[in-house]
């Protein structure tokens, strides 16, 4: 279980600082799928950076089991990263001068391991391991960098805004393969996103607003990428 308590973080200082959460609390269940709603500014992305140790809280603590990871130091928390989590964001940022197989080995040897080739045909991308990123379409891209997260093995993958980039074909197939695989490797997933519609897939929807949670509700009936609005 991931346990969040109590987690401020502000940015800058004096007078031009700005308090981004503001006393977040929330338990995130092994092998769910949590949806993070909010406008603009509301600190979604701070909570997905804290949360997955890219950023540490100014105060409270963030609990992976027994590991707070708030009070790692840097070496063992990019450790602790490399291990444990993987990140999708809505630029793919792909090595441009290597293929998809270079690509998503890097993600492999991130976290020693040997075997990844079955996650490319995992993501529908086989028989693609030797283009590169700039011979691929916006979604196939989207999916190389799902594929180098995944290929580390991750036990939870934080998603930001994955689909931000896509239209809405390709948005629902990207959804649709982290939907699958979440169920069948059932891995914990966290993703922030504008779409109130994909909250439908999720199994907890939290909502923010000015830096705190509004709103959660947990165990709702999943739904595919392709039964929900868009
Ligand atoms: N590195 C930073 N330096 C200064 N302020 C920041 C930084 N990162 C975020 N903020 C501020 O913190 C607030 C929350 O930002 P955050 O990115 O978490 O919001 P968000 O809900 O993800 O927004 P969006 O949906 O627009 O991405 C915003 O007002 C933002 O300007």
């Amino acid at each position: 279980m991931i346990e969040i308590s109590e987690v401020r973080k502000s940015y800058g200082n004096g007078k031009s600082s700005f308090m981004a959460l503001r006393g977040i609390s929330l338990k995130i269940e092994n092998g769910t799928f949590t949806v993070i709603l909010g406008p603009s500014g509301s600190g979604k992305s701070t909570l997905l950076n804290v949360a997955s140790g890219l950023e540490r809280p100014d105060s409270g603590s963030v609990r992976y089991g027994e590991t707070d990871i708030s009070a790692l130091g840097d070496k063992q928390l990019t450790k602790f990263r490399k291990e444990n989590v993987g990140f999708i964001f809505q630029q793919y940022y792909l090595l441009p001068n290597l293929d998809v197989d270079r690509n998503v080995k890097m993600g492999a040897n991130l976290a020693g391991n040997k075997e990844y080739s079955h996650i490319i045909e995992a993501v529908g991308l086989g028989g693609k391991e030797k283009k590169y990123p700039d011979e691929l379409s916006g979604g196939e891209q989207q999916r190389v960098s799902i594929a180098r997260a995944l290929a580390k093995n991750p036990k939870v993958l934080y998603l930001d805004e994955p689909t931000g980039a896509l239209d809405e074909e390709t948005g629902r197939l990207v959804l649709d393969y982290i939907d699958r695989l979440q169920r069948r490797l059932r891995f914990t997933v966290v993703m922030v996103t504008h779409n109130v519609n994909i909250a439908e897939m999720a199994d907890t929807v939290i909502r923010m607003n000015s830096g705190k949670i509004v709103e959660s509700y947990t165990g709702q009936a999943r739904r595919t990428a392709y039964e929900i609005g868009w």
